[in-house]
């Protein structure tokens, strides 16, 4: 699923752990285990690939998203940070949709890799060009075991003498066979739909995707499923210190003006986000941290 990407190994980390780069000195981590496969770039500790063995990609990425530094990678996990969307704020100061965690380079801290799997873990500090954007001091961790599910936990550590709040996201991006044939179930009561003002709506039990959605669900710590019809497989996403789940698929006329996005890619993609989106954020008191977490089976 990566191998478009034609990388090179520049460093053995453990015996299936590797740091690559492609032509552009773009650096990844590639995981080859006996029983998965993953990669993650450290622009943005950004999952883009992870498939168990002998099975559909569990990730969904763009074949057309570009490689650099400015621009967020299309598909994957992003890491939006430290707002969600496009805030009243960050429309303004013309700041970066979803925060600056998705375009900033990060270092990867720890490696251990194990009999059934790996954790990795990722670490993103303030910095002068940070405190330009959001000014508050922090330290933000992006902790991900991989094993035969995925596991991602966003810790922000507040490492300033005041208190902040944030929102944000671990905006997955489902690889499933057909979104057309995909339901999804465990969304809550009533949502925002963003395609219609916010407007609030009543959620009918069971999501059918059949056409462009983009709506945001009440919810904490929920348990979602998705059904992947034509894989004939179930995907069970478990969320924890959420406020709300996106769920979004741009479909066939809003995919074709995204030029990161092959126009058929919205087929075999959907994104369950476990989101933080309330407007006033989680409050994180100086020294103390919040985590966002994800898990996907
Ligand atoms: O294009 P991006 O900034 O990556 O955003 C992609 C999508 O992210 C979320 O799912 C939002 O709810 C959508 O409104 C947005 O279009």
């Amino acid at each position: 699923m990566i191998s478009h990407l034609r990388l090179k190994t520049t460093k053995n980390l453990s015996p299936s752990i590797n740091m690559q780069v492609d032509d552009n000195g773009f650096e990844f981590v590639v995981i080859n285990h006996k029983n998965f496969d993953a990669t993650f770039s450290l622009h943005g500790a950004h999952l883009i690939h992870f498939q168990i063995k002998q099975q559909a990609p569990l990730i969904y990425l763009s074949k057309s998203t570009p490689y650099n530094h400015s621009k967020a990678i299309r598909g994957g996990v992003p890491i939006c940070w430290p707002w969600f969307g496009n805030t009243e704020e960050s429309k303004s100061k013309n700041l970066p949709s979803h925060g600056f965690a998705r375009i900033s380079q990060w270092i990867l801290s720890a490696v251990n890799e194990y009999e059934t799997g790996v954790d990795l873990e990722f670490t993103l500090t303030a910095t002068a060009e940070t405190k330009a954007i959001w000014n508050h001091d922090f330290s933000l961790t992006l902790k991900a075991s991989l094993s035969d599910h995925i596991e991602l936990s966003l810790v922000t550590d507040n490492t300033s003498n005041e208190d902040f709040t944030y929102g944000g996201a671990l905006h997955t991006y489902l690889h499933v066979a057909d979104s057309g044939r995909c339901s999804v179930e465990g969304l809550a009561a009533s949502y925002k739909d963003s395609l219609d003002n916010g407007k609030r709506k009543n959620s009918d039990q069971i999501l059918n995707i059949n056409g462009s959605v983009d709506s945001i669900y009440d919810a904490n710590e929920q348990k979602i499923v998705v059904n992947d019809e034509s894989n004939q497989r179930k995907i069970v996403i478990n969320n924890k210190g959420n406020d709300s789940v996106v769920v979004w698929n741009p479909w066939i006329e809003i995919a074709k003006k995204f030029v990161d996005l092959p126009d058929d890619g919205y087929k075999t993609m959907l994104c369950v986000e476990s989101a933080i989106t309330a407007k006033q954020g989680v409050l994180v008191k100086s020294g103390c941290s919040h985590t966002l977490k994800t898990v996907i089976k």
